[in-house]
């Protein structure tokens, strides 16, 4: 997969265009979040596919050379679906539910795969190759293709660097299961910044709830803790979910989706 990846970016321009991002689109190569002309763009390409389930698959925008990258991505895919799914069993115990109260929503589950690349910039403290934001997704698989750092999450309010490390996956909650877990588990606000010299690459694995699964606290989590009945979120479809994350450009996890759909309680304010 790294290897394909890598190989995929390095190909041409107009090669890479066959692919390109269709109107209104955010599948296929381009770039992610351009929501006006005016704002500034991140420096960085991207190749954004859908995986799961296969029925939401357009080959069209699944690059054919190298001729490995489909079954590289098929796999992945694959593989992935299922390491994501052990860790929300965990998470899932954890909280005190049922495992199969979280997975059943994750079952038929959206899965989009994210290639991310960062060209070198010279004037790299100028530009952002990915702005702040925390996931919209319920779990995401971050995997640092090369060992260029750039990816920062903010943690007590400082950004902390994450160095890669070769053949480890980072894990980030998305807005979804910090929704889900009524809070429990919060979605982590990160970034990505350029390296002055050298290419940076990235992929993310997105793990989203069926097309038709309602998001909100689990029900059963409110009622097993007294402490935690009231739910902290709004609940939302699925649907609605998605259609309102695309609207919002990066700006940070404060203004973000999330936000909109905070209950706020009186200790917060
Ligand atoms: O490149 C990275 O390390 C981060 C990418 C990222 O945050 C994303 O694709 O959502
Ligand atoms: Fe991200």
């Amino acid at each position: 997969m790294k290897a394909d990846i890598q190989e995929f970016f390095g190909r041409p321009l107009e090669e890479k265009m066959e692919y390109a991002q269709l109107p209104n689109g955010i599948e296929g190569y381009g770039q992610a979040f351009v929501v006006s002309e005016e704002q500034k763009l991140d420096w960085g390409d991207m190749l954004y596919i859908n995986a799961q389930p296969i029925n939401r698959r357009n080959m069209r925008l699944w690059p054919s050379s190298p001729s490995s990258i489909r079954a590289s991505l098929d796999q992945y895919s694959i593989e992935l679906e299922k390491v994501a799914r052990s860790l929300m069993t965990s998470m899932a115990k954890n909280l005190g539910v049922e495992p199969e109260k979280l997975l059943d929503l994750f079952k038929e589950g959206v899965q989009t795969v994210r290639m991310n690349y960062y060209p070198p910039c010279e004037q790299a403290s100028k530009v952002i190759g990915i702005a702040p934001h925390s996931d919209g997704s319920g779990l995401t698989l971050l995997n640092q293709v090369n060992e260029v750092q750039g990816l920062q999450i903010k943690k007590d309010g400082k950004w902390v660097p994450v160095d890669p490390i070769p053949g480890a996956f980072i894990v980030n909650v998305g807005d979804i299961i910090e929704i889900m877990s009524n809070g429990v588990y919060k979605s982590i606000e990160h970034r990505a910044l350029v390296n002055h010299k050298k290419e940076r690459l990235s992929i993310a694995a997105f793990h989203d709830p069926n097309v038709d699964a309602m998001i909100g606290p689990l029900p059963n989590l409110l009622i097993k803790d007294p402490k935690k009945q009231a739910p902290n979120y709004k609940s939302i479809s699925h649907q609605d979910f998605k259609k309102l994350g695309r609207k919002m450009k990066l700006d940070g996890k404060n203004k973000g989706l999330i936000q909109y759909l905070k209950i706020q309680t009186e200790k917060e304010e």
